[in-house]
């Protein structure tokens, strides 16, 4: 593990399994306490849209610069989709605490790992449905995926709740079981600033 920085206000990293209640809970929080939470902006080499201004909706780079940060390791993480990169800089994580605002890292499991590599200090916490089953409830509920989806979801949930119980990986564990009590938590957990 990189040796950490002092970096202020440290990033939190969110994870939990798909439909865990991720951005039912991110977007309370960004609603409650506007302009004190961020997300960092990713890099891509896709050309932009209309409207879409660089800095903002993507940092846009060529390709070769894409491959010269990856070389110098500048990537928590990255990924091709359809013939184009995407990827979280370790600098646009920093660049939203030189902001003033806390940054928020929406992740999955492997996302989790590589951010443990970086020397961004960030805290850690962890979504937990209350049960597979009510996940999958959940899931369905939602109306958003297709059977195929919801069985490969309910895959990788299950990977990710036993990686969650290895010692030390997340600051706090929060089981979203009542909305209203985890809201709780998780609002206490992120505007806590140590
Ligand atoms: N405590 C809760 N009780 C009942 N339903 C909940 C609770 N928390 C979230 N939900 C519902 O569960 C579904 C999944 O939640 P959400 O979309 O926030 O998950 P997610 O973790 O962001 O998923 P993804 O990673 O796929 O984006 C939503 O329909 C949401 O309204």
């Amino acid at each position: 593990m990189a040796p950490a920085s002092n970096l202020k206000p440290r990033p939190i990293v969110v994870s939990g399994p798909s439909g865990s209640g991720k951005s039912t809970l991110l977007k309370r929080l960004f609603e409650q306490y506007p302009g004190r939470f961020g997300f960092s902006v990713s890099h891509t080499t896709r050309q932009p849209r209309p409207g879409e201004e660089d800095g903002v909706a993507y940092n846009f780079v060529t390709r070769d610069a894409f491959l010269k940060l990856i070389d110098e390791n500048g990537f928590i993480e990255h990924a091709e989709f359809s013939g184009n990169l995407y990827g979280t800089s370790v600098q646009a994580v920093k660049s939203v605490a030189e902001k003033g605002q806390t940054c928020i890292l929406d992740i999955e499991m492997e996302g989790v790992k590589q951010v443990k590599k970086t020397d961004l200090n960030a805290r850690y916490l962890f979504l937990q449905p209350p049960s597979v089953e009510i996940l999958e409830k959940r899931l369905r509920g939602r109306g958003t995926d297709k059977e195929e989806a919801i069985q490969k979801r309910l895959k990788q949930a299950a990977k990710e709740i036993e990686y969650s119980k290895t010692t030390g990986v997340h600051d706090q564990i929060i089981v979203n079981d009542d909305l209203e009590k985890a809201w709780e938590e998780f609002r206490t957990f992120c505007v806590d600033e140590s």
